[in-house]
C-alpha cells in the first residue's frame, strides 16, 4: 500500500477526537518508560519499533501501558481473555459522544449514564468512558471470570470507581423460565455455549436463547443515555477464525453465541421495543455487513424513530456501529422548497411505513417517463450513516434526482442540474413542484401532509 493510501486509511480508521488520531502509540518511548514492555519491542530493518501482534502477552502489555500512560488507568486481564486495542475501542466511545451531542434527538444535560452490555473481564468501555468523558456506567456480564476481573479493574482505579457499577446478569431464574417457555437454553451456567445444546438449537439458528440482555437486567425506573455492546459476533469458534490462545485472545464465552451477532443484536432490538425511551440511544457494534442490513430492516419494522450507522475500520477488519432511538427526533422544519439556482430540494416527511426510498425512486422514474422523458435509474449501494442513495438522470435536461433516506419515514428529494449546465431554472422549478405534489399524494397520508404543510407555513 502506498504512503498516501495508508495515510488515508489511517484517517478513515480513527475518530478525529481519538487521542491517537495523528499520534499513534510510540512503542520506543513506551519501552523506555515501562521496562515490562521493553522485551516485546523489536526493531525492523528500517529502524521502526514493532511488536508481534500474534503474541497475546505483547498485545496485553501494550494495552496495559497505553491505559496507564495515556489514561492513568491501572488494568489487567487473565491469560486468554479478550484483549482490547485501546485506539479502536476509543472510536466507539467517541461515536457515542457524537450521537449524544448531535441534535438528531433532543439533547439532555447532566452526567451521562451508559450501559455496557457484556463488559468483559477487560471492562474497557466503562474505563475509557469514565476516564475520558466522566460518564457513569453499568457494565454487565454473565461469566464469573468477566465479572470478577471487571470488578478488579474498577476497584484498582479509585479515581473513577464511583462511576462504574458491574452488574451480574442473573440468569439462573430466567434460564428456568426459558426452559419452561422455549425448551432448552444454549448457555450453561457459566455463560459458555455447550456443544450438544448448541447443536440442539441449530434449527432455530438465528433465535437468541441465552441469558437476558437488557430486559430483566435493567431495573425498574432506570434511565440511560445509551447502551453499547461489542457482542459475541460468531456462531462458532471456527467462524471467528481465532485461536483462543493467540493474538488478542477471546474465549468461546466472549466470541460465540448461538445465532451469532444477528441473534444477539436482534434480542437487543426486541428488548428495546419494550424498554423504549428508558434509553435515549441503543447502540451496538456489528461485525458483518449482511447482519447490518437485516438489522436495519428489523428496526424499520419495530418503528424506531432514528437509525444511524457508522463504519469502524480496524486494521484489516471493518466493523460497523448501529444506533437507534425511540425518542422523537428534533423536528427540523425545512422550507418545503429550498431552491438555489441549480439545486431544488424538498422533504417528504411522514411516509407510510410500507414505502421505502426505493419506491419513491421508482415513482420519480415513472413520473418522468409518463411525460415522455428518457431516464436511467441507478440504485447505488447502501452507505455509511444510513442514507440510501439513488440517482437517475433526466437526459434532456441533464438533471439528476437524488433520494436520500434520512430517518425512517423521512426522505430528502434533491434535484440538481449537472455541473456546467445552465438550463432553464424556471422550467425546472415548475417540474420539481409537480414532482413534489405527485409524490406527496402517493406516499403521505392526507392528515400528515396537511399537518406538515401547516407547520411549514407557520415557520416561514
Ligand atoms: C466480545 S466480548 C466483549 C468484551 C468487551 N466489551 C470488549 O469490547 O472487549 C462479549 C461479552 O459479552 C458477554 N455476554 C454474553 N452474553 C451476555 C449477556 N446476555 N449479557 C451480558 N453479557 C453477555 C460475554 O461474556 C463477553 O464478555
Amino acid at each position: 500500500m502506498g504512503k498516501k493510501r495508508r495515510r488515508e486509511e489511517e484517517k478513515r480508521s480513527i475518530h478525529p477526537r481519538n487521542k491517537y488520531s495523528g499520534n499513534p502509540p510510540d512503542f520506543s518511548l513506551l519501552a523506555s518508560l515501562y521496562p515490562s514492555f521493553q522485551p516485546y519491542v523489536f526493531y525492523s530493518p528500517n529502524g521502526k519499533p514493532r511488536i508481534d501482534w500474534k503474541d497475546f502477552n505483547a498485545t496485553r502489555e501494550l494495552t496495559r501501558v497505553l491505559l496507564l500512560h495515556d489514561h492513568s488507568i491501572t488494568w489487567w486481564i487473565p491469560d486468554g481473555q479478550l484483549c482490547p486495542t485501546v485506539p479502536n475501542r476509543s472510536n466507539y466511545i467517541h461515536w457515542i459522544e457524537d450521537l449524544l451531542s448531535s441534535d438528531i434527538i433532543p439533547r439532555e444535560d447532566g452526567v451521562v449514564k451508559g450501559f455496557d452490555i457484556g463488559t468483559g473481564a477487560n471492562c474497557i468501555y466503562p474505563l475509557l468512558g469514565a476516564s475520558l468523558l466522566g460518564w457513569s456506567f453499568v457494565g454487565t456480564d454473565v461469566t464469573d471470570v468477566a465479572l470478577e476481573w471487571a470488578e478488579r479493574n474498577v476497584k484498582n482505579n479509585p479515581q473513577i470507581s464511583e462511576l462504574i457499577e458491574i452488574r451480574k446478569v442473573d440468569f439462573e431464574e430466567k434460564l428456568t423460565d426459558e426452559i419452561e417457555n422455549n425448551g432448552e437454553s444454549c448457555m450453561n451456567m457459566n455463560g459458555n455455549t455447550t456443544s450438544s445444546l448448541a447443536e440442539s438449537c441449530s434449527d432455530e439458528s438465528k433465535t437468541y436463547h441465552g441469558p437476558p440482555i437488557l430486559l430483566g437486567v435493567v431495573k425498574a425506573g432506570e434511565k440511560f443515555d445509551f447502551c453499547m455492546c461489542n457482542p459475541p459476533f460468531f456462531e462458532t469458534m471456527e467462524e471467528s477464525g481465532l485461536n483462543p490462545n493467540t493474538s488478542c485472545g477471546g474465549t468461546p464465552a466472549e466470541m460465540v453465541c448461538p445465532g451469532g451477532e444477528q441473534a444477539f443484536i436482534s434480542r437487543i432490538i426486541q428488548d428495546s421495543v419494550q424498554l423504549k425511551q428508558s434509553f435515549r440511544w441503543y447502540t451496538s457494534m456489528v461485525g458483518k455487513k449482511s447482519s447490518l442490513k437485516s438489522l436495519i430492516a428489523k428496526l424499520r419494522e419495530v418503528g424506531v424513530t432514528v437509525v444511524k450507522t457508522t463504519e469502524f475500520v480496524q486494521g484489516q477488519t471493518c466493523r460497523w456501529g448501529i444506533a437507534w432511538s425511540f425518542v422523537p427526533p428534533t423536528k427540523k422544519i425545512i422550507s418545503s422548497h429550498v431552491a438555489s439556482k441549480n439545486v431544488f430540494t424538498f422533504m417528504l416527511e411522514g411516509i407510510q411505513r410500507q414505502f421505502s426510498a426505493f419506491h419513491v425512486l421508482q415513482s420519480v422514474e415513472s413520473f418522468f417517463q409518463a411525460s415522455g422523458a428518457s431516464c436511467k435509474s441507478n440504485a447505488a449501494l447502501f452507505h455509511v450513516d444510513w442514507f440510501t442513495l439513488f440517482e437517475f438522470h433526466f437526459d434532456d435536461l441533464n438533471f439528476r434526482i437524488t433520494v436520500f433516506e434520512q430517518i425512517p419515514g423521512t426522505l430528502l428529494v434533491r434535484g440538481s442540474l449537472k455541473p456546467g449546465e445552465s438550463s432553464l431554472p424556471g422550467l425546472l422549478s415548475s417540474i420539481f413542484q409537480q414532482l413534489e405534489d405527485a409524490l406527496r399524494k402517493k406516499f403521505i397520508p392526507e392528515k400528515v401532509s396537511t399537518h406538515i404543510s401547516t407547520q411549514i407555513k407557520h415557520n416561514l
